[in-house]
């Protein structure tokens, strides 16, 4: 891999995804197509399935003992569970922000930022590494406030700039897709601010699946909108997906239209 390559855009495809936990059902035959380049919000009440949506894009649903699926996951086309592929391909293309920032807390700002290439077999001179540092943190909008400092711990950083340094990490090895679980859910609102900024910034460069309980946010941010609801007891479903304006302006469904509107959940 040449570190200085862009990715070429990919689109995600999700077809038909269930999802069991046990003998229990939690997603029902779920399909969303996540256009490449775009920034598309999974809303819905808790518990409805949107973490397991996300964690089965790339992947990481099948670390969890007892957790099975059904379905298919395209990206550009390819199968991400083909039994060829390394699961290690998956995650390095799609890349994963959680809910908490989760930085190596011991590890310096530097060493965060290119700790996934590592784990991803890449070798890179540290020339490279270098300005491969100082472009992804100047994409996650960490860079000026971090620039001369890159040997302190991750751990020392702000609540708002460790996630912006998790954002860098995940950066780093080049993926075409960037799943983020609430990722403002335990920051402030500048540095929320501050996180959506950065998503609208990369939004042309990766393709961007994000969980949001916030409306105001998934307005913000997204310009595809998916709605999950699992009712009384039943898995998960999408009532509606669909740009995000005629999903809060216009949905055709009455619960979608409650739902945002913060009649319930
Ligand atoms: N590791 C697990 N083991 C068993 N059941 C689980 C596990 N993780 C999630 N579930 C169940 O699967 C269902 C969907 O959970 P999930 O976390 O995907 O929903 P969610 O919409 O992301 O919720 P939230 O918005 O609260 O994060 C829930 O009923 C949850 O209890």
């Amino acid at each position: 891999m040449t570190l200085t390559m862009p990715p070429a855009l990919a689109d995600l495809e999700a077809r038909s995804i269930s999802a069991w936990f046990g003998e229990r059902k939690v997603l029902d035959r779920v399909s969303l197509v996540m256009p490449a380049g775009t920034v598309t919000a999974l809303i819905g009440p808790s518990g409805c399935g949107k973490s397991t949506f996300l964690r089965i894009l790339n992947r990481m649903h099948e670390l969890i003992p007892g957790a099975s699926l059904a379905g298919e996951v395209l990206l550009s086309g390819q199968d991400v569970y083909d039994p060829a592929r390394k699961l290690t391909d998956a995650r390095k293309r799609i890349g994963m922000v959680f809910q908490k920032p989760n930085p190596f807390p011991a590890m310096s700002i530097y060493d965060n930022v290119v700790a996934g290439l590592k784990l991803t077999g890449v070798r890179a001179r540290r020339a490279e590494k270098d300005a491969l540092v100082e472009e992804c943190l100047t994409k996650a909008g960490l860079w000026p406030e971090v620039r001369d400092r890159l040997k302190q711990p991750g751990g020392a950083l702000s609540g708002g700039q460790q996630q912006r340094l998790c954002i860098a990490r995940s950066l780093a090895v080049r993926p075409d897709v960037l799943l983020m679980d609430e990722p403002c859910s335990a920051l402030d609102p500048t540095s929320t601010r501050r996180i959506e900024q950065t998503i609208a910034e990369l939004a042309h460069e990766v393709t961007i699946v994000i969980v949001t309980h916030n409306m105001q946010q998934a307005a913000r941010v997204s310009q595809q909108c998916a709605f999950f609801l699992a009712e009384q007891g039943t898995p998960g479903v999408i009532v509606e997906a669909g740009p995000t304006k005629r999903i809060f302006e216009s949905p055709s469904d009455t619960r979608t239209s409650d739902y945002v509107h913060g009649r319930f959940g």
